[in-house]
């Protein structure tokens, strides 16, 4: 998928919503523990229920990797579901990878051309060779951690190198890699007092903005200071939609909970 296709799905829906697709089977409503596959049923009932509120898709692999082989068919069945019923819907496998380049190159081959996601989260920390892989496939986009929603960020990401911190860094060395134009970028709503700052050196290019819900970044704050004209956010909530209930009525009450989020981002766009 193109940025262009994003961004024209985030104003035909009103909405920048991604929905993460954690599927942890102590949490999901019981009943569901008797089908054939209950992470693939939890999934595809909560696609079913919201898909007209979100732009975007978020399955954490770790949540689909504790669970073995049986957790990657059920990640396998998930993506082809969401790219056969759903193809206008952006995939992210938020799956935080990097290695040497011959290493990456694998990893992106998997995400992009067997999964068929759309784009995939990069670690930043192996550098240029370790990241450039990923970027080679178009219209692919290659999601890199630069300040991270969890407390542990400030022991790294804020650490301050050559008079600058290394969020910043990473930002800006990114910038000149080659295919840059298939950057996007991870930043924490947790740490939304830092996105002005964040903008002034990546204008244009477009936030996964996790941390909204379970972990208590505000979505009003994000928007302040993150959105641009091309809206250039996808604010990603997970357990706050998709464990609001655990009964029978999951789905629905998953709908809910993304609605009123649809709902806040629907007005946000309207003042832009
Ligand atoms: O900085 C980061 C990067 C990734 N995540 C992931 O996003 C979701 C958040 O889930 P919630 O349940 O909405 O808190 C989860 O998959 C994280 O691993 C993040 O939270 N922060």
């Amino acid at each position: 998928m193109t940025t262009q296709q994003l961004i024209d799905q985030i104003k035909l829906k009103k909405s920048f919503l991604c929905i993460g697709l954690d599927v942890d089977l102590n949490k999901v409503p019981q009943h569901l523990l008797k089908e054939e596959d209950p992470i693939f049923a939890f999934n595809k009932a909560i696609i079913d229920a919201t898909h007209h509120l979100c732009v975007a898709y978020k399955p954490n692999t770790a949540f689909y990797e504790a669970y073995g082989l049986k957790g990657w068919e059920s990640l396998d069945k998930t993506i082809k579901y969401l790219n056969q019923n759903h193809p206008e819907i952006f995939t992210i496998a938020d799956a935080k990878r990097g290695d040497i380049g011959n290493t990456s190159k694998m990893y992106a081959k998997a995400f992009f051309e067997d999964f068929g996601f759309d784009s995939v989260t990069v670690a930043p920390y192996m550098g240029q060779d370790s990241v450039e892989p990923f970027l080679e496939f178009k219209d692919k986009h290659t999601i890199l951690l630069a300040l991270t929603s969890n407390a542990g960020a400030y022991d790294f990401q804020t650490q301050t190198v050559d008079g600058k911190e290394v969020y910043k860094h990473v930002l800006e060395t990114s910038k000149s890699w080659k295919n840059a134009a298939n950057l996007m970028y991870v930043v924490g709503a947790t740490k939304a007092e830092y996105l002005a700052d964040i903008r002034k050196i990546i204008p244009d290019s477009f936030l996964l903005v996790p941390g909204v819900g379970a972990q208590g970044g505000n979505l009003k704050e994000v928007c302040k200071y993150g959105m641009i004209a091309s809206v250039g956010l996808l604010i990603n909530s997970s357990r706050g939609i998709i464990y609001a209930s655990n009964g029978k009525d999951f789905a629905e009450v998953a709908a809910e909970k993304a609605s009123e989020l649809q709902i806040e981002m629907a007005a946000i766009l309207e003042s832009l």
